[in-house]
């Protein structure tokens, strides 16, 4: 079988191996459609992340989903059957994962995260507890796009985003974005969104964001107090990573409301005035990764509820993974995806 892998920054090279057997727990799947993170891009443009190190030839890739074409022993799927594959399958055994909070399984397998292989690969073996069957109505790109969205309906329940809450998200990239479906779905009635590329904004405008602010041009809390008659959001979603959005969460927020964070600042640290947090009693809450969103996102995609494809600006095949890795480089790209 085909797969893609990163040897080191730069090198994207497609190449020739075994294909995997399937554990009796596991699922053998023709992986069809592959999202490009900016994890990926970011492997592919440093080797690394914070303390992950690309140090053997590692196959990127965390956003998938195809068909399955061999089952084990017992799983409960049968081949034909299509499925999203959830990136990330932890120990079952620690503390976190008897909590229920799988995402901070301390061992948790994490496709795409050295020393783990991903999902640019023809096909995958993977255990069934983390695949997802699709309903006819929702196509495979949808269900590789249920990773993202994931991490957007994480952040929606980290919030406690209610019914005609009015919430800002800084950043409109693919997390920005998604964020904003999964608040909406939530019952969130006025989102407001905010970037520094004017394509990224326009593409949050045609979605249905309510205002969009670009950071380039006003200042994030003023715009804000001017939409809210001066009191801010109930809830303000990071999905930027950048410093500057960071620090205006604070100001962007109501008294008593709620902040969360998602974006990650490379080697930021940022000041943090606690008596601010204290006088206004707002809740602070960090965002990683998701636990038990798979099925909602499938329900609300399912329902029409959500939109994931409206982020796609290309496709491309595995061959060509080198020159999709370039585009998805661009800063008014906003999600490529890889089609096997
Ligand atoms: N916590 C988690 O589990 C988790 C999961 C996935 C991604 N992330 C992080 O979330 C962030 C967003 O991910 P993404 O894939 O959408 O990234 P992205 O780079 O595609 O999008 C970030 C967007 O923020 C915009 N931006 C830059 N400076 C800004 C500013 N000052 N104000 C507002 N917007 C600004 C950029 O123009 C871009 O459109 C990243 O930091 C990523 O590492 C975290
Ligand atoms: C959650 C996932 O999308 C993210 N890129 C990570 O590796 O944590």
């Amino acid at each position: 079988m085909h797969v893609a892998v990163l040897d080191e920054p730069g090198s994207l090279r497609v190449e020739e191996r075994e294909r995997p057997e399937p554990a009796p727990d596991e699922l053998l799947v023709n992986v069809r459609e592959i999202g490009i993170c900016g994890s990926d891009v970011h492997y592919y443009e440093h080797g690394k992340i914070g303390d992950y190190v690309v140090e053997s030839p590692l196959i990127l890739g965390h956003e998938s989903a195809g068909e399955v074409v061999a089952v084990g022993e017992r799983t409960g799927f049968e081949p034909g059957d299509r499925v999203a594959l959830e990136p990330g399958v932890p120990c079952r055994r620690c503390a976190h994962c008897k909590r229920g909070e799988y995402n901070l399984c301390p061992d948790v397998t994490f496709m795409a995260t050295p020393p783990d292989d991903g999902a640019f690969a023809e096909y995958v073996a993977w255990p069934a507890d983390f695949a997802y069957r699709l309903p006819d109505s929702v196509s495979l790109r949808e269900g590789a796009l249920c990773e993202p969205l994931s991490v957007g309906i994480h952040a929606a329940r980290r919030g406690n985003v209610d019914v005609g809450d009015s919430v800002l998200i800084t950043g409109c990239g693919p997390i920005g974005l998604l964020a904003m479906e999964a608040v909406r779905a939530a019952g969130a009635t006025e989102v407001f969104i905010s970037d520094m590329v004017p394509e990224k904004l326009r593409t949050a405008e045609s979605r249905g964001a309510d205002a969009v602010i670009d950071v380039r041009e006003e200042n994030l809390a003023g715009a804000v107090a001017n939409l809210t008659d001066g009191d801010g959001v109930d809830i303000v979603i990071e999905a930027s990573g950048a410093k500057p959005a960071i620090r205006s969460t604070i100001d962007s927020v109501r008294r008593g409301g709620t902040i969360v964070l998602i974006g990650l600042a490379q080697n930021a640290e940022i000041p943090l005035d606690t008596g601010e947090i204290i006088d206004n009693e707002l809740d602070l809450f960090g965002s990683f990764r998701y636990r038990n969103t798979y099925p909602a996102a499938i329900d609300l995609l399912a329902d029409n509820v959500v939109d994931v494809e409206g982020i796609v600006d290309f496709e491309s095949g595995l061959d060509d993974i080198d020159k999709a890795f370039e585009r998805a480089m661009n800063e008014e790209t906003v999600k490529g995806m890889i089609t096997i």
